[in-house]
């Protein structure tokens, strides 16, 4: 197997549609799915450099598996469904930490799925605009997350991370909306992020391979009749 040159982890809530993406990105097509366990990785071969995809599971009982996928991470995408704002709270609450063990200089791109199932005005809510009824808007509903909120994300983390805006790409290039079932915009997301990481993966080869603990080093420490670790 090709040894990956750089790591892009998919990070985010079940049901958002991470493996949704990562399919029809890879695969070109939207296929059913079932939620995923552990994790699973894609190679893309991008220029001259093998790029690892990490696709996780969203749910709860694997949430410990997320800053192990992260590790070295060049860039993560944070993936949310434009019809849930809980599923954007939750990039917030229970997945940014997990990005602890990412790169330094990890890129961050922010991404609504789902955008097939928004009324196409996809308008936040409008005091002044008089309410759509609801048989004009056949099945679609009306967008629940802004793309404001997810570019308010954005300067949370970069807060989060210390860094300064004038340092990274600007908030509007990293916050994305997809459809992994039409295939809205998926190839122009997992593009920018490739041609983002390049950079990074050439500093990383650069400075060569990352410090890692070799297990067969490890010695047990002794343990005292009190049943301490002496
Ligand atoms: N309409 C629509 N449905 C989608 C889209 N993307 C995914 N889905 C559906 O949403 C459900 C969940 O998709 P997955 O890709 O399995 O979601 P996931 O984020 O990988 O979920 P976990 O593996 O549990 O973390 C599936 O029924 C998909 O068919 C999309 O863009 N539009
Ligand atoms: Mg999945």
């Amino acid at each position: 197997m090709k040894k990956p040159d750089g790591k892009v982890v998919l990070l985010g809530d079940m049901n958002v549609g991470k493996t949704s993406l990562l399919h029809r990105y890879m695969e070109r097509r939207f296929q059913e799915t079932v939620s995923t366990v552990g994790g699973a990785f894609y190679l893309k071969q991008w220029g001259p450099y093998n790029i690892s995809i990490w696709d996780t599971a969203g749910r709860e009982q694997f949430h410990g598996l997320g800053s192990m996928y992260c590790r070295g991470a060049a860039a993560v995408i944070l993936t949310y469904d434009v019809n849930s704002l809980q599923s954007l709270t939750e990039l917030e609450e229970r997945f940014l930490a997990l990005t602890d063990s990412a790169s330094a200089d990890c890129i961050f791109a922010i991404v609504g799925n789902k955008v097939d199932l928004t009324d196409d005005s996809a308008l936040p809510p409008d005091e002044n605009r008089p309410e759509k009824s609801v048989a004009s808007c056949s099945s679609k509903v009306r967008k629940q997350v802004r793309a404001e909120d997810a570019i308010a994300l954005y300067k949370k983390i970069l807060k989060y991370k210390m860094l300064d805006e004038k340092d990274v790409p600007a908030a509007e290039k990293m916050c994305f909306e997809t459809s992994a079932k039409t295939g809205y915009k998926v190839d122009y997301l997992f593009e920018t992020v490739f041609e983002m990481v390049v950079p990074i993966i050439v500093r990383q080869k650069a400075e060569g391979p990352p410090q890692t603990v070799d297990i067969t080093d490890y010695k047990p420490a002794k343990r005292t009749k009190s049943g301490c670790c002496a």
